[in-house]
């Protein structure tokens, strides 16, 4: 399937192409827009957040063999061969159903149609054959095991609770495409970029982007069916994308290769692009004038300052607990939000192999559509269900409890993950693939990571939080539990949905993605900032506003569809009720002026500090977004600002942020822009 290494040969080299290119970035810094590969963020690193980045290393990796990672984390402390990961998956992720009463499986949704913006890592392209019938008799390891090949299967031990007739006891799983860092160790990379800039949504390449546009209004492109519009259809698809089975079903295209996945995920791709092309109306009925870029651009910028609202205002508080996302500063309505630009917001290789997976343990076994409780394991790569009724798949997320972060699992995940649907045990085990991809990237042990936090390392079975007397009987040792099993196995922090030891790695991630984010929706004095106002705004976006402007036929949502509804805290609201943003730009606005003043000096002033220009040097240009572009030159930043709001003020004008947007630029005597 896609989300097992579909990343087409073509993109992985595209992948190694772009890195050559690296070296020879350069950033246009008067561009107000986020690129596509999330290159030029950061103007003193322009590769910081790009695609293709090498996740960062928080504790070296603890290959086998040479230790170069030829060979994947195989053995124990003794040096015996650790437990197999569908042993492991089998004996502590067993099924259980234990419910978080207050929470929904909109939570586990927002989860990982957030976990597709961030972070994708691709395997690598294959060629060889993963599991053959005499895998099982001959030591149970593919010779690739040991040579850095792309084959590291997973073996199902005889008598298997579910895949117990399938001759090839062994589950086909590839190693992620290696990249080698500077001391020739094996590592991997992030094909997505790391912010949340919406890539989910947009693509992460000027050529993606630019196949789902429609090409006129700014808009994305659709497929009208009936009078709903859906995703594009993916021309290129069959079964490993997702499972076209009645007339009408077609496999989505998104900005994402993995949309087709789970049918509420699909739900969450098709209301982002509506709500893309419903901004682009309410646009252009603003500014008439605009072409198909502006409005498309901006219309980008706003969508991804509401992902990044909901994420931070409604989503990680509920993840982490009020205190420790307290403690990390990740909220909206930050007034002294300050950008840092020596921030690397490069993912950890631990955050996107093993913590934030903390996710799957959410996913509830069913989910009631239109009141007829569905299996889970019917609603992967089925796309019927988004085009057929996507009102009821979002109810059903809203209506469905949350899994209680734990180390048991719903066997929709661990048995029938992926299942072709007339094909019984073809599916697979993705807890048993987290642990396999832990040890692909060589992630030290569980009690390594504990130690490394300055958190009490378990001196024994008995102290682990759960399943204690399971990893008794699979384990040698406590040193040697795998991280992911050990990390959802954790008893919960206070008001959150994670254990300690994840709280701290996704804090400190998620802190790095608002803090080294340029394009920050709260960020001030920047080219690409938007006004106070707008922040304010853009501060009341919610889930519950996204869902009644999207999804024909709602016309009421709880306030936060993230808890269950609650006639005191969390009650159904009518749509009419819940605020929207008002996008609106001003014509006159002395807060757009104040920036505007204080834009011009930081850049007279930086050049001066930083570039030993003179203030005789250097001159000031403005320009109009106008059809007919104009462009002004000032010796003193006084006179721009001064100049500039009389533009704006003129009858008939555009506003001053429209005047700014691409304004600023200083000039050389000799011409040259800086
Ligand atoms: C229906 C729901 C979901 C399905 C079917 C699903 C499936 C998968 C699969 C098959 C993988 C690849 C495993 C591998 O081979 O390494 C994966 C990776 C991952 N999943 Fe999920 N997942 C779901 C929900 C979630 C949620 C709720 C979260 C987090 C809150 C999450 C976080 C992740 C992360 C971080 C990765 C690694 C992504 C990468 O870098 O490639 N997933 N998931």
């Amino acid at each position: 399937c896609s989300y097992l290494g579909k990343i087409s040969g073509r993109r992985l080299n595209e992948f190694h192409a772009n890195r050559m290119k690296r070296d020879t970035l350069t950033c246009n810094s008067s561009y107000p827009y986020r690129s596509f590969d999330g290159s030029c963020n950061n103007l003193n690193n322009p590769t910081f957040g790009q695609t293709g980045a090498m996740f960062r290393r928080i504790l070296d990796p603890v290959y086998g063999g040479d230790g170069k990672g030829s060979t994947p984390r195989l053995t124990a402390t003794s040096g015996n061969e650790l437990p197999k990961p569908r042993s492991i998956s089998v004996l502590i992720h067993d099924e259980g159903n234990f419910f978080n009463d207050a929470f929904t499986q909109m939570v586990m949704q927002w989860g990982q149609f957030l976990d597709h913006d961030i972070t994708d890592t691709p395997t690598a392209s294959n060629t060889s054959v993963c599991c053959y019938d005499s895998l099982v008799t001959s030591d149970e390891v593919h010779s690739d095991v040991t040579t850095g090949g792309t084959c590291f299967p997973i073996i199902i031990d005889e008598g298997d609770r579910y895949f117990n007739t399938v001759s090839t006891r062994c589950m086909v799983f590839y190693r992620s495409d290696p990249m080698t860092d500077s001391s020739g160790v094996r590592q991997q990379y992030n094909a997505a970029t790391p912010w949340i800039d919406g890539s989910q949504i947009y693509g992460t390449s000027d050529t993606m982007a630019a196949s789902l546009r429609s090409g006129s209004d700014g808009k994305l492109l659709v497929n009208t069916v009936g009078d709903e519009d859906f995703l594009p259809e993916d021309s290129n698809s069959d079964d490993s994308v997702c499972f076209v089975r009645e007339t009408g079903e077609y496999c989505f295209l998104a900005g994402d290769h993995r949309v087709n996945v789970f049918a509420g995920l699909s739900a969450f791709h098709t209301i982002f692009v509506r709500y893309h092309n419903r901004i682009c109306d309410r646009l252009l009925a603003l500014h008439s004038d605009w072409d198909d870029d502006t409005t498309f651009q901006e219309a980008r910028r706003i969508v991804v300052a509401v992902l990044q609202v909901i994420t931070y205002k409604e989503f990680i508080r509920h993840i982490l607990g009020s205190t420790t996302a307290n403690t990390y500063d990740l909220f909206v309505g930050d007034t002294d939000y300050a950008y840092n630009s020596s921030v690397d917001p490069t993912l950890s290789n631990v955050f996107s192999t093993a913590a934030y997976r903390f996710g799957h343990s959410m996913l509830s076994d069913s989910i009631t559509l239109d009141g007829t409780v569905t299996l889970t394991s019917e609603l992967y790569m089925r796309p019927k269900y988004t085009l057929n009724n996507m009102k009821a798949v979002l109810e059903g997320l809203q209506d469905e409890k949350l899994f209680r972060t734990d180390r048991w699992y719903t066997e929709s995940l661990t048995d029938r993950m992926f299942e072709t649907p007339e094909v019984s045990q073809s599916g697979f085990d993705v807890a048993a693939r987290n642990i396999q991809r832990g040890r692909d990237h060589g992630l030290p042990p569980y009690n390594a990571w504990r130690e490394h936090y300055g958190l009490a390392k378990k001196a024994n079975f008995s102290e682990m939080d759960q399943g204690s007397g399971r990893y008794t009987r699979l384990y040698e040792t406590v040193d040697d539990i795998d991280l992911y099993s050990g990390g959802v196995s954790e008893d919960l922090v206070s008001g959150g949905r994670v254990g300690e030891l994840y709280s701290i790695i996704l804090g400190e991630q998620f802190k790095d993605l608002k803090f080294g984010d340029r394009f920050w929706f709260e960020n001030t004095g920047d080219i690409s900032s938007f006004s106070t106002q707008q922040v304010n705004q853009l501060r009341r976006a919610s889930l519950a506003r996204v869902l009644c402007d999207t999804v024909a036929g709602i016309e009421s949502v709880p306030r936060s569809p993230f808890k269950a509804v609650d006639d005191e805290s969390n009650p159904v609201e009518a749509c009419s009720d819940i605020s929207d943003i008002n996008i609106k730009r001003r014509t006159t606005d002395s807060e757009m002026l104040k920036q505007l003043a204080h834009l011009v000096i930081e850049i007279f002033d930086r050049s001066i500090e930083r570039e030993g220009f003179e203030y005789d040097d250097l001159s000031f240009s403005l320009r109009t977004m106008d059809s007919n572009p104009g462009s002004l030159t000032f010796r003193r930043p006084i006179e721009a600002v001064y100049i500039a709001k009389k533009m704006a003020d003129a009858p008939g004008s555009k506003s001053i942020t429209h005047v700014m947007r691409i304004s600023c630029f200083l000039k050389q005597k000799t011409g040259s822009l800086k």
